[in-house]
């Protein structure tokens, strides 16, 4: 059995490839980074260790990587696959989608065998969304063979894994914990499951949950610990003041994923808990710039903060942690970050009203709108405070 997966980066090679070749699967990784692809090819292997006391690892075998500037040849591994993944960033998919597109014109063509594509990333419809870029690269004919053959089920993804800094560049260091939950109401054929994978019918109130709890927490963590001139989650998690925004933020989130969901609320505070203990691992060092990285798309309608606080403000659920965090990641002013850099240099050109309608999609009219500038003046001010001292 194949599998193609695309991004050898930390989740890639910390979990879907660890779990892929735990499951019998041969992982051929998609990669533009040469040194992980010569390295990943050259030495069929790589190891994973757990953020744990005894720092357990696990060498993950049966592996190889080919170069993901190379389309003939990534489309002919498709081709071949049994099962496709990716872990890229949300914002990448849209690149890889020609060669998956590539791919699949190939593999019709040899009869089509079925096959999922399943993007891991943090996205709500992540592979819904991986379709549509694909589709685009397809003939209307070849779109009307493929929905017979290809599926794109969604999937929640949850391991925290850190920037990595180990003199083996494939050395990967990542939490024990893990969840990988797949919508199953879309694959057809003859599937290979994959082990510690959780399949269910609707994956919704599992990728809400997670992104709005655990990216959610993760995310303010970072702006607010940034603001506070920490470096790394573990350090702003140490913080009172800190650590009152997250919680904050994870009682309006989850006040309002309870009552959309009929979730438990007492299973709910506990995955609220295990979360904040998992921030906190002292065996793990996350740094903001990581967790922060990327505040456009983190800002944006659908994501970790905008989404909750708007679901939350429809049920008369007030959300003054999350409009707070929004301010917090306009302040983010991290130079090597690109969207940073992009948020900045539009607030300074057209200020922060024009940029949280910009990048929030909340009208000027809009309630929410008048709260999050509203915080973003106070942290300003406060930030000028603190510098003045
Ligand atoms: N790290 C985590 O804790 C974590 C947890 C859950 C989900 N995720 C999600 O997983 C995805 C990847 O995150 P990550 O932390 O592993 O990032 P990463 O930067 O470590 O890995 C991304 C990899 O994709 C590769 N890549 C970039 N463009 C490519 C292309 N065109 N073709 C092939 N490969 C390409 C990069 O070279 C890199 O190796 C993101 O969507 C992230 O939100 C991350
Ligand atoms: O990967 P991002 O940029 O969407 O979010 C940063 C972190 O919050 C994220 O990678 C978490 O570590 C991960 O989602 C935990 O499952």
């Amino acid at each position: 059995m194949k599998a193609v997966h695309f991004g050898a980066g930390n989740i890639g090679r910390g979990f879907i490839g660890l779990l892929l070749s735990k499951s019998g699967y041969e992982v051929t990784f998609v990669d533009v980074n040469d040194t992980l692809v010569e390295l990943l090819r050259n030495k069929g292997q790589y190891k994973v260790t757990l953020a744990n006391e005894q720092a357990d690892s696990v060498i993950v075998e049966n592996v190889t990587a080919i170069d993901g500037k190379n389309t003939a040849l990534v489309a002919e591994a498709i081709a071949d696959a049994d099962i496709v993944t990716t872990a890229v960033g949300v914002s990448v998919l849209k690149h890889i989608a020609g060669a998956i597109a590539e791919g699949i014109a190939l593999r019709l063509s040899n009869g089509g065998r079925p096959l999922p594509i399943i993007a891991c990333e943090n996205a709500i419809g992540g592979s819904t969304q991986l379709k549509h870029h694909v589709y685009e690269h397809l003939s209307e004919a070849m779109k009307v063979q493929a929905d017979q053959t290809v599926v794109f089920p969604d999937a929640a993804v949850d391991r925290i894994v850190p920037l990595q800094q180990h003199d083996d560049p494939l050395l990967v260091t990542v939490e024990p914990f893990f969840e990988w939950t797949v919508d199953r109401s879309a694959i057809r054929g003859d599937f290979h499951k994959i082990h510690g994978v959780h399949y269910v019918d609707q994956l919704l109130p599992y990728i809400e949950r997670k992104l709005f709890t655990v990216n959610t927490g993760h995310c303010i963590a970072a702006y607010q610990g940034f603001l506070s001139g920490y470096e790394t989650i573990q350090q702003a998690m140490k913080d009172p003041a800190v650590i009152a925004e997250v919680k904050g933020a994870l009682l309006e989130s989850g006040a309002m994923l309870v009552k959309t969901y009929s979730f438990d609320e007492a299973s709910h505070q506990q995955y609220i808990e295990q979360i904040l203990e998992r921030f906190i691992n002292p065996y793990l060092t996350d740094e903001i710039i990581r967790v922060g990285r990327s505040p456009i798309r983190k800002i944006s309608p659908n994501d970790r903060l905008v989404k909750p606080a708007l679901m939350a403000y429809k049920l008369d659920i007030p959300v003054p942690h999350l409009t707070r965090a929004i301010a917090a990641a306009l302040l983010f002013d991290e130079g090597s970050d690109p969207e940073s850099a992009e948020l900045q240099t539009y607030i300074r050109e057209h200020g922060v009203h024009a940029a949280i309608e910009k990048f929030t999609e909340l009208s000027s009219d809009h309630p929410l709108h008048a709260q999050i500038s509203t915080e973003y003046a106070k942290l300003t001010e406060q930030r000028s405070q603190a510098s003045a001292k």
